[in-house]
């Protein structure tokens, strides 16, 4: 279906199979792309997207089939190998070293020397020169990449791949963990990228995204590739059923009807240093309440708080009438509180990476699947195989480390591992990014069980759309407040953007100010 206009593919992979361990991660695939281009490659979590770009940029090789790039065929070994032949990936885990600066980090492999020693002033200059052309002068390259936000940290990883001066860039979600203003950067780097002829990959999970950015998309399934075709030959729905093999009727759950709850999570007044300015909310059992307003008004640190991550918090806090504020994650799930928090980053926050997938499923819930001070095998069993069949974990052995799965399913791992802990309170925090779309129509069902068995759902979410769907109520914050709410059919995306703006909202979007719990 690609029109006849396209250049010669700038790389070429042909009879492409890769197994891990036994398992197909990729079978024979060919696949073009070319220069000048964006190229969207779209799949679930575990169809084979990652390990296609992978065998592109060196990182692993494939078993069988022949990559060529501008004609001649090569098996990169490594990173190096890929980017001296023009591919350079931006990969979906940060790479980025915490404690080194920015522009350490943008030239940890070829740093500038003068005498054999680094030259920090070229160093800096080199960063300088490459944060202004992804448009992000704000950034210091003398700032450690531990004091910047994840949104920050990912266009720094993408200055660091444009420093190789790459002839193809690959974008493994690397706009999921961006905030709305560096997404809108990135779409137009991206742009200038491919005006100046250099081609790219892009994976992505958004389909709004893909469509807007790309020229060409590929589709991949079970380590297949599906169909290639160009932007607009294909409706969504099209789309999605050829990722899924089947159709997706209904994404969201049906709602319950509105009722007015008595507060089970009551937050009152909430201050943490300058990021939380006096937060009030409430949740009742069996309610889905969402957080929006545009990242970073407070929503994260709201959830830490509430977590017991942050020390110094002010205010009150309480779940069914008792506690207070959590003073340790132990002391937010244990006793009568039972929080339980979904966190963002899974590699930091929420996986043991060298352990196995069925010790990442049960560590924040031993004392679910133990008989006094011993573990009982039988029920350990049972509760990571009702984990796996119901998240659909894509997996070759449950026994095999959680670092062996694909990103989306890592993600999976994650929140089943907090549903294992039956808590009174769920905290959400952007749960769904990287997780494809049949996965995130069976979470959003899964909340709503969740909700409908008693337990008080907080979830914050940077797609409108979910928050829309899923949600009972939806709490804008701005500045660290909630500075309003939304409830039943009022909750529409027109009237959570005006509210994330701050902007006064249209007369026709009724709008009750938040009320203290
Ligand atoms: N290092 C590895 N060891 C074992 N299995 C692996 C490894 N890397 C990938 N796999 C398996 O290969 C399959 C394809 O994974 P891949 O990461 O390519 O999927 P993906 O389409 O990128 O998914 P996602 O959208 O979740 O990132 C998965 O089943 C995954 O578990």
């Amino acid at each position: 279906m690609l029109d006849g206009k396209a250049a010669r593919p700038f790389a070429e992979l042909s009879g492409v199979s890769k197994y891990f361990s036994g398992a197909r991660a990729l079978e024979g695939v060919d696949f073009s792309c070319r220069e000048g281009s964006i190229h969207a490659i779209l799949g679930e979590n575990g169809a084979g997207k990652s390990t296609l770009i992978k065998i592109m940029a060196g990182v692993v090789q494939a078993d069988t089939g022949t990559l060529t790039v501008e004609g001649t065929p090569h098996r990169f070994s490594r990173p190096s190998e890929a980017a001296k032949a023009g591919i350079v990936c931006v990969f979906q885990e940060l790479s980025l070293l915490p404690d080194l600066s920015v522009a350490d980090n943008i030239s940890i492999s070829d740093p500038p020397r003068r005498f054999g020693l680094i030259d920090r002033r070229a160093q800096r200059e080199r960063a300088e020169a490459l944060l202004a052309r992804i448009h992000c002068e704000d950034v210091d390259p003398r700032a450690l990449i531990r004091d910047l936000s994840l949104s920050r940290r990912q266009m720094v990883e993408i200055a660091k791949a444009l420093g190789k001066n790459p002839k193809l860039l690959i974008l493994d979600e690397a706009t999921s963990a961006l905030t709305s203003r560096d997404v809108e950067t990135v779409y137009n780097v991206l742009a200038e990228l491919k005006a100046e002829g250099t081609g790219m990959l892009f994976i992505s999970h958004r389909m709004h995204e893909v469509e807007a950015l790309c020229d060409t998309l590929s589709v991949f399934r079970n380590g297949r590739h599906i169909e290639t075709f160009d932007k607009g030959a294909r409706t969504q729905d099209e789309i999605v059923k050829l990722m899924i093999g089947r159709d997706i009727v209904h994404k969201f759950p049906p709602k319950p009807p509105a009722l007015s709850r008595k507060p089970h999570l009551a937050v009152t007044d909430l201050k943490w240093e300058n990021r939380l300015n006096g937060v009030s909310l409430s949740v009742g059992k069996g309610e889905i309440v969402g957080l929006g307003g545009l990242d970073g008004q407070g929503q994260k640190e709201l959830l830490l708080a509430l977590f017991g991550v942050l020390r110094g918090v002010e205010g009150k806090v309480t779940v069914g009438g008792e506690g207070g504020i959590p003073s340790s994650p132990a002391d937010a799930k244990g006793g009568r509180s039972r929080i339980a928090l979904v966190p963002e980053d899974r590699k930091t926050e929420g996986l043991m990476l060298p352990m196995s997938i069925a010790d990442n499923l049960l560590v924040a819930s031993f004392d679910k699947v133990s008989q006094g001070p011993f573990i009982d095998p039988a029920k350990s069993r049972q509760a990571v195989a009702d984990a796996i069949a119901q998240l659909q974990i894509k997996l070759n052995k449950p026994d095999d480390p959680v670092a062996s799965l694909s990103g989306g399913n890592q993600q999976k791992v994650v929140i089943a591992k907090w549903l294992l802990t039956k808590p009174e309170v769920m905290l959400l925090n952007d749960p769904t990014r990287g997780i494809d779309v049949g996965t995130k129509q069976e979470l959003y069902r899964l909340m709503r069980e969740l909700a409908d068995k008693d337990t008080a759902i907080l979830f914050y979410s940077t797609d409108y759309a979910e928050l829309i769907g899923c949600c009972d109520r939806v709490a804008v914050m701005y500045d660290g407040r909630i500075v309003t709410e939304f409830s039943g059919d009022a909750i529409t995306e027109e009237a959570l953007v005006a509210a994330a703006l701050n902007i006064t909202r249209p007369a026709d979007a009724p709008a009750r100010e938040a009320v203290p719990a």
